[in-house]
């Protein structure tokens, strides 16, 4: 644990790159509160002319939310902090409302950052809420000990965001009660949100186990989180030299693996490259679960077969292994919207050119239509792959157009890592660079602070 002695700010801050500025998330709480102040102390030090911008987000659930957002407006003026409230003023859906307010959070603190051309948000997570996290998810999985569940690594000191943004927590190896105590002893105060007591939500009732002497558990739970996140990190680096070592992309849209993958003698990293793949393929923002991964490498191990698994058909025959998108469930025909995600898969752009253009799958009687040098990858699977790419319906209704790849002029269509493509934690940033390597998608923004083997 860290005291709040006068060069924490220096050990929280000097691995982190602020050349091109911060987005500082401050809720107007303790933890928060103390990153701003203390990232304002070490920019003052060390990058005086980097930019900072404290970025409140008001939800809009509770009362007092507006009036919170004022409160660490007025801190900022005091200090000379630039600040920007952001009102979420969506939808707010009945169910699963957390998920939506964090999602809502998210995507508001990055077009905050985009706004003024900064890349970096930091956000005041501790190690408190690390133990919390840890726990929690030890609790919905029983998984204590067993390090293939990821999720108990915690919260990843870095995730990049939209594939753009890095979120850093600096605060992670801090404890709450430190940072309390530094406020207190600059005599700064902080707003306490009522629902993080309020034990009707899982995160107030571990907290609230945690609270007081609870000490050593907290510190069990930090120490099983660093372990795992180690282990993470190294599945991730095997299952990322897997991946360069035995798969390909014969045509858009269709991987091929090469059977050793079943025989390399690291079953482990084999089947979490096996699963960043399928939901990669087929589009999910989530990897199948490990028991689904591990019967399907059973069965391939076991000899030829094709079978369906996050909507990839997987196909295995003499040539190799090969995954693409289902035929099922493509999405319809619709007017294409510049910078949107098709399909989970592509990242579309539009040229300006593109007004009232309509996107549709190719369809297999397109595909048909193609000409294709297959090599030594049976063509008609090369035809259903590119059966499921994006072609606009102006192209699609134009005979002439029969050549090549069926993403033509009017739009672009860059393939997108699906599992990672909103949140890429920096343990998986190894099979995240090695699959973009392989579909060509964009390449990674290098990550903001030191320490952390991206492979
Ligand atoms: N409304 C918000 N506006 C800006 N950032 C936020 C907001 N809510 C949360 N964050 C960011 O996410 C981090 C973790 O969120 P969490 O909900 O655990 O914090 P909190 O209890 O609201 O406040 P704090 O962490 O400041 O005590 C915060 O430290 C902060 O950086």
């Amino acid at each position: 644990m860290l005291d709040p002695g006068p060069d924490l700010s220096t050990r929280l801050f000097s691995h982190i790159d602020f050349t091109n500025g911060a987005v500082a998330a401050v809720s107007g709480g303790s933890d928060s509160t103390a990153l701003l102040l203390l990232l304002k102390h070490h920019l003052d030090r060390s990058a005086p002319s980097a930019k900072l911008l404290a970025v409140t987000i008001d939800h809009g659930l509770r009362q007092g939310s507006a009036a919170e957002a004022q409160a660490v407006a007025k801190l900022c003026a005091e200090r000379g902090i630039a600040h920007r409230t952001m009102v979420w003023s969506g939808r707010k859906p009945s169910t699963g409302l957390p998920a939506a307010a964090r999602e809502a959070r998210y995507r508001l603190l990055a077009s905050a950052a985009r706004a003024e051309g900064i890349g970096l948000i930091v956000t005041g997570h501790t190690a408190d809420d690390q133990a919390e996290t840890v726990l929690m998810r030890h609790a919905r999985d029983g998984s204590l000990g067993n390090v293939q569940g990821r999720g108990l690594a915690g919260m990843a000191p870095a995730t990049l965001y939209d594939w753009r943004e890095w979120i850093v927590r600096p605060l992670l190896g801090t404890r709450r009660a430190a940072l309390r105590d530094f406020l207190q002893s600059k005599h700064v105060g902080w707003a306490e949100d009522p629902t993080n007591s309020d034990e009707s939500f899982e995160r107030p009732r571990v907290r609230a186990a945690l609270a007081g002497d609870n000490i050593r558990r907290m510190d069990e739970a930090l120490v099983m989180a660093s372990q795992a996140a180690i282990e993470r990190g190294q599945l991730g680096l095997d299952a990322a030299d897997l991946i360069r070592r035995f798969a390909s992309q014969p045509a858009t849209g269709l991987v091929r693996l090469d059977p050793q993958l079943l025989s390399t003698g690291d079953e482990r990293a084999a089947i979490y490259a096996l699963r960043t793949l399928l939901a990669t393929v087929g589009g999910i923002a989530f990897l199948p679960d490990q028991a689904r991964g591990e019967a399907l490498f059973g069965r391939l191990k076991a000899g030829f077969l094709c079978a369906t698994l996050s909507r990839t058909v997987v196909d295995f025959r003499r040539a190799g292994i090969f995954l693409r998108r289902e035929a099922r469930g493509l999405p319809p025909a619709a007017a294409a919207i510049d910078n949107t995600i098709w399909d989970g898969r592509r990242h579309i752009t539009l040229n300006d050119s593109s007004a009232g253009l309509l996107i549709a799958p190719l369809g297999a009687a397109a595909a048909k239509r193609l000409s294709i040098d297959a090599g030594e990858t049976p063509a008609s699977l090369m035809r259903a792959a590119l059966a499921a790419e994006p072609t606009s319906r102006q192209a699609f209704e134009n005979p002439d157009v029969q050549q090549g790849e069926p993403a033509s002029s009017g739009f672009d269509a860059r393939p997108v890592v699906a599992p990672f493509a909103r949140f890429l934690p920096s343990f998986d940033l190894a099979p995240a660079r090695a699959i973009a390597g392989l579909i060509g998608a964009p390449s990674l923004p290098a990550l903001p602070c030191g320490g952390h083997s991206a492979g």
